[in-house]
């Protein structure tokens, strides 16, 4: 066992930040036996000092002041858990800086500034380890980054926001409404501080483009992947998917196509059968499939929100980044060689499904028909329902491209036969 403790100095003290300190403290003599040293905590910032924190830590470690924090000489680690890119992104470069090694949950500004962070932690050589910014408790991260670094992932598919699918499960199996879900979700600690970045899809798509980073060995940024949230999914929405046997998620959806070197990062609500394994994932849970090509199909599964669960990822982390600086080494580099094109929505290959009101009268199911094929979108299955006046249509297409298939619908919206696009889901899994 080392001479000296490592020192610590954690950042944000809230719903994980105060699991972290709290786990710190009380398994730190197994942490200081794994890692080879001691841990410390140097110092706890927090926003507004006096508030009262039942936590088993020494008052006197509180501060206001992260800037100081995360220049003191003897800092060894810094633990980002305040969140957002300011003035989260200039703490962690003041502390690689100051040669401190960083793990972060951070995936807003690892999605957004990953690049300049990896260079600065290559340049100052330091960690960078972020396993808790996705999928939270579930060794995600680290297995694409060290475990399949020797295999060539081609897709990756999951749920990776627990808020979100927390919502669409409830809504999905107590037929709970929408802010009612979201207020017990945010309640439980799995919500964003601002939960529009759950529910608009946010947060699910910049941990899409730190996933498609790693996989792919390319940058991928937020603002590359394709995002739609769950605020306009219906609980008719819902309610039709159950009785087609089928759950509506918000997934993640990371393809590579190696002919034309791109790859596609979307986020999305999409029907799912309920035999699907990603159906079968409930509350705040995760779960991701990695497809690779030697390792064939991987699944990840677990607490994917939750103070705790989440502290579990970062501590994970912390005693890595200490057993480096123990035994000197570092952590493998991030790179981004294979430096793919990043292509749009549009040449994603989806299924839809989609309802329609129309006149229930000779020809409409005809009219209807010659759009999708004008579009080169193959129907699989249409059902008509008789409602009196108007018909109520379902249509399931073939795989096309997503552009095809919105062409189709922006059409049918503007046949004078069909009265309203009821609903239009994507659809995956079968
Ligand atoms: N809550 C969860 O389930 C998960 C959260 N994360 C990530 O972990 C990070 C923290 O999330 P939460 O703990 O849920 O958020 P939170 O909002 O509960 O905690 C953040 C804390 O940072 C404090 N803070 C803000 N500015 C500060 C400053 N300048 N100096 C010191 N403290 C400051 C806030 O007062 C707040 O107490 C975020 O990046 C989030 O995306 C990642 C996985 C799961
Ligand atoms: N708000 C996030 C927290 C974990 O990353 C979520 O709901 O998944
Ligand atoms: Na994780």
């Amino acid at each position: 066992m080392s001479e000296r403790p490592l020192k610590v100095a954690l950042l944000g003290c809230g719903v994980v930040g105060s699991e972290v300190a709290r786990l710190m403290t009380t398994t730190a003599d197994d942490l200081g036996a794994r890692i080879g040293a001691r841990v410390e905590l140097a110092g706890i910032a927090v926003r507004r000092l006096g508030r009262a924190r039942d936590l088993p830590v020494d008052p006197a470690l509180f501060t206001s002041d992260a800037h100081e924090l995360v220049s003191r000489p003897d800092v060894d680690v810094v633990v980002e858990v305040i969140g957002g890119i300011e003035p989260a992104r200039s703490l962690i470069l003041a502390a690689m800086e100051n040669g401190a090694s960083i793990v972060t949950a951070n995936k807003a500004l690892l999605a957004e500034h990953g690049a300049q962070l990896h260079a600065a932690a290559e340049k100052h050589g330091v960690d960078l380890y972020y396993e808790a910014a996705v999928a939270g408790a579930i060794p995600l991260l680290r297995p694409l980054r060290e475990s399949l670094v020797g295999d060539k992932v081609k897709r990756v598919l999951g749920i990776v926001n627990g808020t979100t699918n927390f919502i669409l499960d409830r809504m999905d199996s107590t037929g709970a409404g929408f802010d009612e879900a979201l207020d017990e979700a945010t309640e439980l600690g799995y919500a964003e501080a601002d939960p529009t970045a759950d529910v608009e899809g946010f947060d699910a798509a910049a941990k899409a483009a730190i996933l498609a980073s790693l996989a792919f060995h390319t940058k991928v940024t937020a603002a590359d992947v394709y995002r739609e949230g769950i605020t306009q999914v219906s609980a008719s929405d819902v309610a039709s998917a159950r009785e087609m046997g089928s759950v509506v998620k918000l997934l993640a959806i990371c393809e590579v196509d190696e002919a034309r070197e791109s790859v596609t990062a979307r986020v999305h609500p999409a029907m799912l059968p309920r035999t699907h394994p990603l159906a079968g994932v409930r509350e705040a849970y995760n779960a991701v499939f990695v497809e690779s090509e030697a390792a064939g199909r991987l699944m990840f599964y677990g607490p994917g929100a939750g103070g705790t669960p989440t502290a579990s990822a970062v501590l994970g982390d912390l005693v890595a980044v200490c057993r480096n600086k123990v035994n000197g080494g570092r952590a493998p580099a991030v790179s981004a060689y294979a430096d793919l094109r990043v292509s749009a929505m549009g040449e994603a290959r989806t299924r839809y499904h989609i309802s329609l009101d129309v006149d229930d009268k000779a020809g409409v199911l005809a009219q209807v028909a010659l759009i999708f094929a004008q579009q080169d979108v193959s129907i699989q299955t249409v059902r008509q329902s008789g409602r009196g006046e108007d018909a109520r249509l379902v249509v399931a297409t073939h795989v096309a491209t997503d552009a095809a298939l919105s062409g189709t619908v922006e059409r049918l919206r503007a046949l004078p036969t069909v009265r309203a696009v009821a609903s239009v889901m994507r659809v995956e899994g079968e």
